[in-house]
C-alpha cells in the first residue's frame, strides 16, 4: 500500500456513497469525499480516518454535469443541508440508487428480486422542514457545522417551514438565561402554529421557566417544553400542536417538540399511503406496529384493520396517540409503551399471533425483529426505514427467516440532503 501523499491531489468523483459523500478512487482504495459530486474533478488532502480514506475537498477543477451553485446563503459553513450544490433532479435519482445498492451490497438483495416503485417526490425542496434540532453557539442557535463538528450559528433558515424560518435568530438572545443549561433546542410547527422544546444537562430552574415563558409570551408561540435530565417535563401553555391524521382526517394527530415527528408533513402523507397500501390489511387483520410514536401511522391503519397494537418507548409519544384515539373515537387501537424488543418477547410469551406488522425503527433499525415477527405468525411486514444500511441488515434477517421481499417505495422525505425514506414489504 502506498503511503498518503503529504500534499492535495486531484480525483474524479465516480459516484455518491451512502453517506452522501462523493465517492472516488486512489491507489485502488475508495475514498470518500463530503461536498464532491459525481463528474468533479476536485483537488483533495487525503487522511486516512480509522478504516476509511477520507478526502478533504480544497478545490472543485471541474463541475460534474448535476453541480450546481448552492440555492444557500449559509451553505459554505452550515452542515444542515449536504446536497445543496446538486440539482435536485440528481439528488433524486442518487436517493434511489443508495436504497437498491445498500440492500444489494449489504443486504444481498437483488434489485430484480422484488418490485421497484417509482420514487416518490416531495412536494416541496425548501421550507418544508416542521422539525429541527439546533444547540446553541456563541450565544446563538445554529446547526452543526458543514465539515466538522462545530456550531454554526443561524439565524434564519431558508429550509424551515415560513413560521420557524426565523425563529432560531428571534428565539436565541430570548433563551440566553439557559443556554449554558440546555443541551438541545427542538422547534415544530404545525402550519402557523409553532412551539419549542429545550433538553435540559440537569434540572429545570425557576430561571429556566421564566426565560421560556417570555420567549413564548414575546414570540407569540403556543407552548414551550423544558426537559430536565431526569424526572417529568415542564410544560409551558400548550406545547402540543394539533394536527390532522394522514389519510384520516377525522382524527386529530398530536404533535410535541420533545417527542418525534416526520420532518416533512407533505412527504409524510406520501410515506404513510405507500406503508398502508403495501400492508394491504383486511378488515379481520391484526396489526402489530412496533415504534408507532405519536399514531402517525396507526390511525390510517386502523381505519383499515381489525386492530392495531402499537409499541412505542417514548412515554410521550403514547400519551399523545392516546389521547387522539380518545378525541377521534378510534376504539380498534392500542399502546404499550416500552421498548419494542422487550415488548414483543412478552407477547410472544403470551402466545399472541398477528397476521401484520409495521415497523418503523430509529436509525439503528430493529435488530431481531425477523426472528420475532416469525414467532408471532406474522405474514406479511412492511418496514419503514431511514437507514438504508439499518433497512439492508434487517431486510436480509427477514429473508433468512423465510419472508421474500414484495416491494421498495422510496420517498423523498429530505430534500437538499442525502436523507432517505424507504417502505419495504415482505411475505412468506
Ligand atoms: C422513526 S420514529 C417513528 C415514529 C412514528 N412511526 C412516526 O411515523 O412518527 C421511531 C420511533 O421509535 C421510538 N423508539 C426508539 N427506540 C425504541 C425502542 N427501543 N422501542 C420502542 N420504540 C422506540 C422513538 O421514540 C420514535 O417514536
Amino acid at each position: 500500500m502506498q503511503p498518503l501523499p503529504d500534499t492535495p491531489i486531484e480525483l474524479t468523483i465516480e459516484r455518491l456513497g451512502q453517506l452522501g459523500e462523493g465517492v472516488a478512487s486512489w491507489d485502488g482504495r475508495t475514498v470518500f469525499i463530503p461536498g464532491a459530486f459525481p463528474g468533479d474533478v476536485v483537488r483533495v488532502h487525503l487522511e486516512q480516518q480509522g478504516r476509511v480514506l477520507r478526502g478533504h475537498l480544497r478545490q472543485v477543477l471541474t463541475d460534474g454535469a448535476d453541480r450546481r451553485p448552492s440555492p444557500c446563503a449559509l451553505s459554505s459553513d452550515c452542515g444542515g443541508c449536504d446536497w445543496l450544490e446538486l440539482a435536485e433532479p440528481a439528488q433524486r435519482a442518487a436517493k434511489q440508487e443508495i436504497v437498491l445498492s445498500t440492500l444489494e451490497h449489504l443486504g444481498r438483495l437483488p434489485r430484480n428480486t422484488y418490485t421497484v416503485r417509482p420514487l416518490l417526490v416531495a412536494p416541496r425542496d425548501f421550507g418544508y422542514r416542521r422539525r429541527s434540532v439546533l444547540h446553541f453557539a456563541k450565544g446563538a442557535l445554529g446547526f452543526f457545522g458543514r465539515r466538522s463538528h462545530e456550531r454554526v450559528p443561524i439565524s434564519v433558515c431558508g429550509a424551515l417551514t415560513p413560521v420557524l424560518t426565523a425563529l432560531p435568530g428571534q428565539l436565541a438572545p430570548l433563551l440566553k438565561p439557559l443556554a449554558k443549561d440546555a443541551e438541545e433546542v427542538h422547534l415544530l410547527a404545525e402550519g402557523q402554529k409553532a412551539s419549542f422544546a429545550v433538553m435540559m444537562t440537569g434540572p429545570v430552574s425557576a430561571r429556566h421557566l421564566e426565560a421560556a415563558e417570555a420567549a413564548l409570551r414575546a414570540l407569540r408561540l403556543e407552548g414551550a417544553v423544558l426537559v430536565p435530565k431526569e424526572g417529568s417535563p415542564r410544560l409551558l401553555g400548550k406545547p402540543a400542536l394539533r394536527s390532522l391524521s394522514p389519510l384520516r382526517p377525522e382524527v386529530p394527530l398530536y404533535l410535541r417538540p420533545d417527542a418525534f415527528a416526520q420532518a416533512h408533513a407533505e412527504a409524510n402523507v406520501g410515506l404513510v399511503t405507500s406503508a398502508i397500501y403495501e400492508l394491504g390489511a383486511r378488515e379481520t387483520d391484526s396489526v402489530l406496529e412496533l415504534y408507532s410514536g405519536n399514531g402517525n401511522f396507526t390511525f390510517p391503519l386502523a381505519a383499515t384493520a381489525a386492530s392495531v397494537l402499537g409499541v412505542e418507548s417514548s412515554p410521550v409519544g403514547v400519551e399523545l396517540a392516546q389521547r387522539s384515539a380518545r378525541e377521534g373515537g378510534v376504539a380498534n387501537v392500542r399502546f404499550i409503551q416500552g421498548d419494542a424488543r422487550r415488548v414483543v418477547q412478552g407477547l410472544i410469551g403470551e402466545k399472541r399471533t398477528f397476521e401484520l406488522c409495521l415497523a418503523d425503527p430509529p436509525r439503528t433499525g430493529a435488530p431481531g425483529l425477523a426472528l420475532q415477527v416469525s414467532s408471532l405468525g406474522v405474514k406479511r411486514v412492511v418496514y419503514v426505514a431511514c437507514d438504508p444500511a439499518s433497512l439492508a441488515r434487517d431486510a436480509a434477517d427477514l429473508v433468512k427467516a423465510g419472508y421474500r421481499p414484495l416491494a421498495l417505495q422510496v420517498v423523498d422525505m429530505f430534500p437538499q440532503t442525502h436523507h432517505v425514506e424507504a417502505v419495504m414489504s415482505f411475505e412468506r
